[in-house]
């Protein structure tokens, strides 16, 4: 469709697009922002809402988007602790750090005794919100410094957000209404586990000993199950704020295993959402709410206890997994055929080898798979070698595109280069090779799973990267250095296309140019 060619604001000739909605033209830029200020703030998106019996409501594009086109950015509506979390400050939600001395304890909040960093956080309007409705009660919060158990989350921090949403409908009921109309699945969820514990502990806390009755229990339990339903994990700081956002507009993009988009957090809490690959004028847009390197049985697992669904979506319905098998295993029979699910949408359906239909039960299949993960969780992560064991281990019975074989392969790309004994100029030649070759098949994984313009594909390429360069360093042939550095250059070249809008990548981009340009520098003085 071509554009029009009437000014939004004046209507006489124009030329100018509208880069958000590309649906509008200008004259100049006076009556761009006017237009802006009368109302286009508001209608100016790439998307729209739409709604089926898969995906209930969902946002779809309504224009073709470039890759790594801004297509969202929204500000929380509620910001708090995740429901177990380790000890972090209500006021400005860092983890809190130990005490200057180890028989002191956390600094708590005078009014309601929760730790906080300092008097400062006491003032924070985060902390406000929860602190009104706590401190008139007798209760103490028994958060206490244990120099042993820094790492231990707390569960007492699951009924903080739960304070501040009630809080926001005593002081914003409009904006309250926005969180109230979020999908809840409470009624699968009551019968977890899970929510029969919350009924109990929670309830009570806030109705007994809190003494709040602004709030029904059912509303409470809605308000748990919306969270549960649709806040994202919000990570600042190179982790140092790990914390739950709502943001009722960003809540509407569906879940996809082989996503479009990808999102990230900005300084204010903001969700900002890009465009990972081209998307088309009617697409789902869509993120994952899942690892893409689990196979579909973890996926679909996972995805049906926390966001209750069963995904049924191009990855998952196909039991190659886009030709990978990641979640089949070699045919012990005939030791080629890989065994894979009959109806991977189905838990319950027999597993069969492609080659020589050997079947196995769903049981037999899942149980031994279980172990091979219960394996792999239990490993030392902080060296390379019980993880190159394992990959030695199982090299007969799991194919090297198994699940359990990809995500030992991640972390190995994350190992070596960092580990202790493993820093990249402690590296061999043969370990830089190791890490080159994890790299590059993981990046091959990557263009099927998450392709396009994603944070793992970006993450991938600054390991190999450093390996690549490394590798240059250390040769004597001037041609061979000088074709890896080159190689250097490009790999650097995809990785600022890729981390652009990522603010906390730059210092790293900015290093590893420097480093680059002083290897150039080194080589051609060298060839001289
Ligand atoms: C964050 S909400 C998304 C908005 C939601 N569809 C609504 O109508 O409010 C997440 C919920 O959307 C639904 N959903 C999202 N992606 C889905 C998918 N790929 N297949 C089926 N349901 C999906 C599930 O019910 C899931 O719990």
């Amino acid at each position: 469709m071509s554009p029009p060619t009437a000014c939004a604001f004046c209507q006489s000739h124009a030329t100018q697009l509208c880069a958000g909605c590309r649906s509008v033209v200008y004259c100049s830029r006076e009556h761009q922002k006017e237009h802006w200020k009368r109302g286009h703030k508001r209608e100016c998106k790439c998307f729209e809402l739409s709604s089926n019996e898969t995906l209930g409501r969902h946002l779809r594009a309504t224009r073709d988007i470039k890759m790594g086109e801004q297509i969202m950015r929204e500000a929380p509506l509620v910001v708090g602790p995740k429901v177990a979390s380790v000890p972090l400050c209500l006021g400005c939600h860092k983890n809190l750090l130990p005490p200057a001395k180890p028989a002191q304890n956390y600094y708590k909040c005078s009014a309601c005794t929760w730790p906080l960093c300092s008097a400062e956080c006491e003032q924070s309007p985060y902390h406000l919100a929860e602190c009104r409705l706590m401190a008139g009660s007798n209760f103490e919060c028994k958060i206490n410094y244990k120099a042993a158990e820094q790492e231990h989350k707390e569960s007492a921090y699951c009924v903080i957000m739960l304070l501040r949403c009630v809080q926001l409908k005593l002081e914003s009921p409009a904006a309250f209404a926005r969180l109230y109309e979020l999908e809840d699945h409470l009624k699968e969820r009551l019968e977890t586990p899970l929510y029969q514990v919350l009924r109990a502990n929670l309830i009570t806390f806030i109705k007994t000993v809190l003494g709040l009755n602004n709030c029904s229990e059912l509303e409470i339990l809605r308000i748990a199950a919306i969270l549960d339903t649709n806040a994202f994990e919000l990570r600042q700081l190179g982790g140092c704020v790990k914390v739950r956002g709502l943001y009722p507009g960003a809540a509407m993009f569906a879940h996809d295993c082989v996503p479009n988009m990808r999102h990230r957090f900005d300084d204010d809490m903001n969700i900002v959402f890009l465009a990972k690959r081209p998307i088309a004028k009617g697409e789902v847009l869509s993120i994952s709410y899942t690892q893409p390197l689990r196979s579909t049985i973890q996926r679909r697992v996972h995805l049906k206890q926390v966001k209750c669904f069963d995904c049924a979506c191009a990855r998952c319905e196909d039991p190659t997994e886009l030709g990978t098998f990641a979640g089949a295993h070699v045919c012990g029979k005939c030791k080629v055929g890989k065994i894979i699910s009959m109806d991977p949408l189905q838990l319950a359906a027999n597993w069969k080898c492609e080659v020589c239909n050997l079947k196995r039960s769903a049981k037999e299949f899942l149980t031994q798979d279980a172990k091979i993960e219960q394996e792999l969780e239990s490993l030392d992560k902080t060296t390379p070698l019980s993880l190159e064991d394992f990959l030695y281990r199982h090299r007969v019975e799991l194919h090297e595109t198994n699940t359990h074989i990809l995500q030992a392969k991640y972390a190995l790309t994350q190992l070596y280069g960092h580990a202790t004994g493993f820093a990249m100029d402690e590296l061999s030649e043969k370990s830089l090779k190791r890490k080159v070759e994890l790299c590059e098949e993981l990046l091959e994984i990557s263009n099927l799973f998450d392709g396009g313009w994603s944070i793992f594909r970006g993450n991938l390429l600054i390991e190999l990267q450093e390996t690549v360069l490394a590798q240059a360093l250390s040769l004597e042939n001037a041609s061979e250095c000088e074709a890896k550095l080159k190689q250097a250059a490009e790999l650097l070249q995809e990785i600022s296309n890729i981390m652009n809008n990522e603010p906390e990548m730059q210092q790293l981009l900015a290093e590893r140019r420097q480093m680059l340009d002083a290897a150039m520098a080194r080589y051609a003085v060298g060839a001289e």
